[in-house]
């Protein structure tokens, strides 16, 4: 092929639909060709399963989040793709698009991409793709740096759960977005299709470190660090009891949960439980194929701002505990 292989980022706050967007955007035949980079954070990476194309053109970056720890690792998964392409040792892939993580500032991915000595002659940055949450982004855009550098580097703004937003509430968010970033297209999700997705949008800026605000100025919660922790669940959990336990942490904790996701190993259900929850959001669940790594257990990641882990897994524990005596009972009954 002849020149650098175009690189699409998709970014996008924590639980804002990326994951959701590129798997739509990958059952598009335009997309055939797209090698795929998956960044996680937490300790359980989830996205490249949920994505359901497994391949050697999906690959997952496992350490942290993109703009510090992972620029490296984001280099060498390049590299590496490159020469195995060039080696024929993976299916052909005329274009990279990379998920970052729901944390990740995407500048500094950006400028990996455009200023490493090797990389920038294989790959070149074709555009960035914000999704914005309608429901949960207005509070975040007054809170959270991330989610508005990750405004302000969009080429295309997709807006996704407009369905779940009332349409003032949309509207108004809009305005915001076109206050932070008045260059970029605006599409809600149902409208967004993988040629908006592909779109050459040309070089993205380098970071306008002073066009955006810094950790400093207004109401932006940087002090406390956002955190992240896992937990694996051998013994079938119950759906009710679960569903309550999870519906009153976020009742309760919803502003410092920004995010809670995973796959339950229920009871009575052979297949994979896919659930979502984002602030105060639960999302419908979803049944999955198959368990990744073929291991039938539960596993949730929890990213969390400023709350204690132990207690949430204690309090976990000790629902789980007692929804599974009850089930017990109930069955002798
Ligand atoms: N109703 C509705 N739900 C959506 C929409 N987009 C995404 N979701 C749901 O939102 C939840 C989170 O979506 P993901 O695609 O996993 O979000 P993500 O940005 O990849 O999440 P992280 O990787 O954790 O940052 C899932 O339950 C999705 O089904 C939408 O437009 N409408």
């Amino acid at each position: 092929m002849s020149g650098p292989t175009p690189v699409h980022l998709l970014t996008g706050f924590l639980g804002s639909g990326k994951t959701t967007l590129l798997r739509r955007m990958l059952a598009d035949p335009a997309m055939a060709g797209a090698a795929v980079l998956v960044n996680e954070f937490g300790e359980i990476g989830l996205d490249h399963e949920l994505l359901e194309r497994v391949d050697d053109t999906v690959v997952l970056l496992k350490s942290g989040c993109l703009c510090c720890t992972v620029r490296g690792e984001l280099a060498e998964a390049l590299l590496t793709l490159h020469s195995r392409r060039a080696r024929g040792e993976v299916p052909f892939f005329d274009r990279v698009a990379i998920e970052t993580t729901g944390m990740a500032d995407p500048y500094p991915a950006l400028s990996t991409i455009r200023s490493h000595p090797v990389l920038r002659s294989h790959y070149r940055n074709a555009g960035v793709v914000t999704t914005v949450d309608a429901v949960n982004a207005p509070g975040l855009l007054d809170t959270r740096l991330e989610a508005l550098r990750q405004i302000g580097a969009a080429d295309l703004l997709v807006l996704t759960k407009t369905d779940l937003a009332p349409p003032g509430r949309v509207a108004d968010l809009v305005a915001r977005l076109a206050a932070v970033n008045p260059s970029a297209r605006v599409l809600t999700a149902p409208e967004a299709t993988a040629e908006d997705f592909l779109a050459e949008a040309g070089d993205t800026p380098a970071a306008p470190a002073d066009a955006l605000p810094h950790h400093r100025d207004g109401n932006f919660r940087a002090e406390t660090p956002v955190t992240s922790f896992s937990l694996e669940i051998e013994e079938p959990v119950d759906w009710t009891g679960f569903g309550l336990w999870l519906t009153m942490l976020l009742d309760r904790h919803g502003e410092n949960v920004f995010r809670v996701k995973g796959i339950l190993n229920l009871q009575d259900e052979e297949r994979p439980v896919a659930v979502h929850g984002v602030q105060r959001l639960v999302h419908s669940p979803v049944h999955l194929e198959r368990w990744p790594d073929g291991r039938r257990a539960s596993r949730l990641v929890f990213i969390v701002h400023g709350l204690d882990h132990a207690r949430i897994e204690a309090s976990f524990r000790a629902f789980d505990a007692m929804s599974r005596r009850v089930t017990a009972r109930g069955s002798v009954a």
